[in-house]
Formats: C-alpha cells, structure tokens, sequence
C-alpha cells in the first residue's frame, strides 16, 4: 500500500506521495488514475517527493489529471514547503521543480511564501507559435480578446475582462488552453482589475480544467497586468478558492503568499483504481 496525503492550497487540491526512496513506480497514467474524481482519489495535480540532490530539501514533480506533466505549480510548492517544515523543524526551506530552485517561508500570520521566481516573457519562451509582443496577442475566444502571456516555468495566457461575474469563462477555457498560438497550450486566467493592488481572478488550468485556484497563474496574472500598466507590483490577488497575495519584486522574482492545508491522509495500491 502507497501512503499519500490530500493537501490544498485554497481549494487546489493535491494528493501527495513521497517517492524519496524511489520505489513507487509512479507512470503519467498512474497519477492520471491515481487524480480522476470519480474512480481515483480526485485531485488538481498528483504530486511526487523526489530526491533533490545538492542544495534543495526535496525535488518535486507535478502531474497535470490528464497525466501531462508541469513545469510549476505556485500552491502545490507552498503545500509541499509547509509538509518539509514540519519534517525538519525549520520555517525556511526549498523547493526543487523542473523550472528551478524555489526557496519557501512560513510568514509571521502562519502562512507560506514561495519564491516562484523571474517570469519569462518573450514570445519564445511562453511558447508561443510565432513572434509577436506578448502584452497583446492577436487572439480572441468567444467575448474575450487581446490577451497578455508569459511563463512562470507554465504557460500563462490573461485575458482583462469589466467584470467577471458575467463572464461564462469555463465555456471559454477549451478554445483558450487549446488555441493554435499555444504549441504546449496554456492555463488560462481571466482577470478582473478591481484597483491598482486588487484583482479578481478565474482559472482555466492546462491539463485540470477549472480550478479554486492557481499560483503560478495568480504570479503570472500579477505580471501581465503590470505589464499593461493595470496594476503596481503588489497586488491582492482574489481567487474563488480564497486570496493570495503577491509583489513582482524589482530584482524580477515573484513571490506568492497564501494558506495551506492537509486535508486528510490515507494509502492505495495503483490497482485499486480500474478503469
Ligand atoms: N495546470 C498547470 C500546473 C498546476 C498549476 C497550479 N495548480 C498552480 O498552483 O500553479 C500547468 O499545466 O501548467
């Protein structure tokens, strides 16, 4: 049997399992089984612990429900941060991902930060399929039109909208996420720009649909709107899951801010989950 732990970060729901000894055999198509609502455990992504090798508390890996995997994922970092603490005693410590090193805090009022790092912002780097300025791309899905895009090691595309109640945004994300400028497609947010430090946000994630919410795409949000000149470099970033809050730091990184939660714990087998 497979321990795991149901963890969340304002509603984006994890099951985590520790594969630090490398012996589990985690597949894209387990961890798909393993994320499916219905005939699995059901979460946003499958997280697995990793050795980290030199210079990082632990390496790790985030599988998307349809079993591709994510080069970031903003509040699964802040839960697996908040899970080594606990572990090692520590309030600081550092993530390890595909994008890079990310180092975590536990902030006075109790919750965690997450370093997630510069974003990337050129055409090439989103990926995009062909060179244009990222802070307007020439795409329109239904009501919603004149995106801004960057990575945060994730695809990011935001579009601005007046207001997003009457928005049907969920009916808008397949055509977005799925768009011919996005060659590894892209999560997706619609973003409502309250104040200067203040937006709305929903997001359509690559590979999991709709989410409560999404960090790397609160940090990318941050940066497409400052880029726009919508918003300073700190914002309140509210989600429908709960509130994150952000600064796109002058030397570059965001930082993320938000709670945590473990939910509950329990173990499977891989073959408990048939088809
Ligand atoms: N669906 C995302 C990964 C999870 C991101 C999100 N859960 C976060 O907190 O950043 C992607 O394929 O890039």
């Amino acid at each position: 049997m497979i321990p795991f732990r149901k963890m969340h970060g304002l509603g984006n729901d994890f099951v985590v399992v520790d594969d630090r000894q490398k012996t589990l055999g985690v597949t894209p198509a387990r961890a798909a089984a393993a994320a499916d609502r219905h005939r699995g455990i059901g979460c946003d992504q499958f997280i697995v612990l990793e050795p980290p090798g030199e210079g990082a508390d632990v390496f790790m890996r985030i599988y998307n429900p349809d079993g591709s995997e994510a080069e970031a994922c903003g509040n699964a970092t802040r839960c697996i941060a908040h899970l080594l603490m606990g572990e090692t005693g520590r309030e600081s410590v550092v993530v390890r991902t595909v994008r890079g090193d990310l180092p975590c805090q536990r902030l006075p009022d109790g919750t965690i930060s997450a370093d997630m790092g510069p974003p990337s912002l050129e055409w090439q780097d989103v990926p995009l399929a062909s060179a244009m300025d990222t802070t307007h791309l020439p795409m329109t899905v239904g009501a919603v039109t004149d995106p801004a895009a960057c990575s945060m090691g994730n695809p990011h595309v935001t579009f601005f909208v007046g207001d997003l109640d009457r928005l049907d945004w969920q009916a808008l994300g397949p055509e977005a996420e799925h768009h011919p400028l996005l060659p590894a497609r892209a999560n997706v947010g619609f973003a409502q720009v309250i104040d200067t430090d203040h937006i709305r946000l929903a997001i359509w994630e690559r590979g999991a649909g709709p989410t409560l919410a999404c960090g790397s795409g609160a940090c990318a949000t941050l940066v497409n709107a400052h880029r726009r000149g919508l918003t300073g470099r700190r914002a309140r970033i509210d989600l429908p899951g709960g509130t994150l809050t952000l600064e796109w730091r002058l030397d570059g990184h965001v930082l993320m801010a938000g709670p945590v939660a473990t939910a509950f714990t329990g173990e499977f087998d891989w073959d408990s989950f048939a088809a």
